[in-house]
């Protein structure tokens, strides 16, 4: 396995509150490796540590095989270490195409820099285009992002963090929020983004998690319990006792 991203004992605490122990993950390019875990687990802390939004304590977080613990968001999207893009980030009264081409272009400055300028809006229209009809919304280019329904936003999020090029996302819930319809596009869509990229998925959808990752790490109290295949989740006893209980659909399959 060809490691992509690494952290090595990273750890994060709020006063007393121990809220990432320690954690070592290793995944590997191509993979799709999800991140489980109950309510307050540490996973969107997680998340944030590895997109830069937050400093951990101690430890560090290694992307294709550099030390990018002390870089910014900015410079380690410039990496290809991506987060989704947040609702928040959508302007509204552009359209779904203007949205996606902003995400190009803003990813892309550095390689855009000796561009002629109409040639780079050329240019990131094309990746945005392309980032558009992936996600499903082709039809929607002139929409303004403001007119779109819940689903369409997050399917616009994802559009812009692919016309950004990404190696890495992260995706922090990417089917929150979504209708059942909603939630299949996207897993559909996950399915054919799967080896492309290397995909970070924390998510609350167990169907979602056993139908899309190669690994799967447990979360607990800040410590991963357990990282192994679908399988090995489903009949890992601990796993089961802690987490996935008798009630998890996915995880009966
Ligand atoms: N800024 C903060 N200050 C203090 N405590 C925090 C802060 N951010 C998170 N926490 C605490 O850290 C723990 C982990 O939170 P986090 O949001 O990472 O969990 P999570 O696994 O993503 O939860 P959920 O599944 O509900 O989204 C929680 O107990 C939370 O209250």
């Amino acid at each position: 396995m060809v490691s992509v991203l690494r952290t090595d004992s990273l750890t994060k605490r709020y006063g007393a509150l121990l809220v990432t122990d320690a954690v070592s993950l290793d995944i590997g390019e191509g993979e799709l490796h999800a991140i489980i875990g109950p309510n307050g687990a540490g996973k969107t802390t997680l998340i944030n540590q590895l997109s830069g939004e937050l400093a951990p304590n101690s430890g560090s977080v290694w992307f294709d095989g550099a030390d990018v613990s002390a870089l910014t968001i900015h410079e380690r999207a410039k990496r290809g270490l991506l987060r989704s893009y947040q609702i928040t980030s959508i302007f509204e009264d552009f359209s779904v195409l203007e949205n996606a081409t902003f995400a190009a272009l803003g990813s892309r400055q550095h390689a855009f820099r000796f561009w002629a300028p109409m040639l780079a809006g050329q240019e990131a229209r094309r990746f945005a285009e392309e980032a558009l009809e992936a996600t499903g919304l082709t039809h929607r280019l002139s929409v303004a992002a403001g007119d779109l329904g819940y689903g369409e936003r997050r399917q616009l999020e994802l559009a812009m963090s692919l016309a950004a090029g990404p190696k890495f996302l992260l995706l922090d819930e990417p089917m929150a929020g979504m209708s059942v319809q909603e939630s299949a596009a996207v897993i559909a869509l996950l399915q054919r983004l799967k080896r492309q990229y290397t995909i970070l998925l924390v998510e609350h959808d167990m169907d979602a998690v056993f139908a899309l990752a190669d690994r799967i790490s447990v979360l607990v109290y800040g410590k991963i319990l357990f990282t192994g295949t679908p399988d090995e989740i489903r009949n890992h006893p601990e796993v089961r006792a802690v987490y996935l209980g008798e009630e998890e659909t996915g995880a009966e399959a």
